[in-house]
């Protein structure tokens, strides 16, 4: 039967190749790294907690995740952000507001097309479990 660390590995496997994969993307260039502090000094006074597409391959690779729930915190908190700093009718907030949506649509697309209903609750059954 599939071993507990089976799954986890399959799902540190899948969320490798969603984060591997937006990150090729030219659209999403601008979610790869961290926003640049020196650059926007008061982004952490407004932003409780930054995320990046960078930082959430970390955090797989360092077992941060034991669900598709778990990620998808993290991974939504990219766009939120950007939706949340970069409210303005000014060119470049509603080009940063474009590509935040979709970067959200796109994630969900990716979770829908590639996980069947039974491996995300089994995922949250072994987390319960713990
Ligand atoms: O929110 C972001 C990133 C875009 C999606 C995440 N930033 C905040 C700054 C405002 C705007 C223009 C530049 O000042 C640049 O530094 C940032 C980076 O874009």
């Amino acid at each position: 039967e599939e071993k507990e660390e089976d799954v986890l590995r399959d799902l540190r496997l899948f969320l490798r190749n969603i984060v591997e994969t937006l990150l090729v993307d030219r659209r999403f260039k601008i979610f790869s790294k961290p926003v640049d502090i020196e650059e926007v000094p008061d982004y952490m006074m407004v932003i409780k907690k930054p995320m990046d597409l960078s930082t959430l391959l970390t955090n797989i690779d360092e077992h941060k995740y034991s669900t598709i729930r778990e990620f998808l915190a993290d991974a939504d908190l990219i766009w939120k952000n950007a939706l949340e700093y970069n409210p303005d009718s000014d060119p470049l907030d509603r080009h940063i507001r474009h590509r935040a949506c979709a970067l959200k649509d796109r994630i969900q697309t990716f979770i829908r097309d590639g996980l069947g209903e039974d491996f995300m609750s089994l995922c949250e059954e072994i987390k319960k479990s713990r």
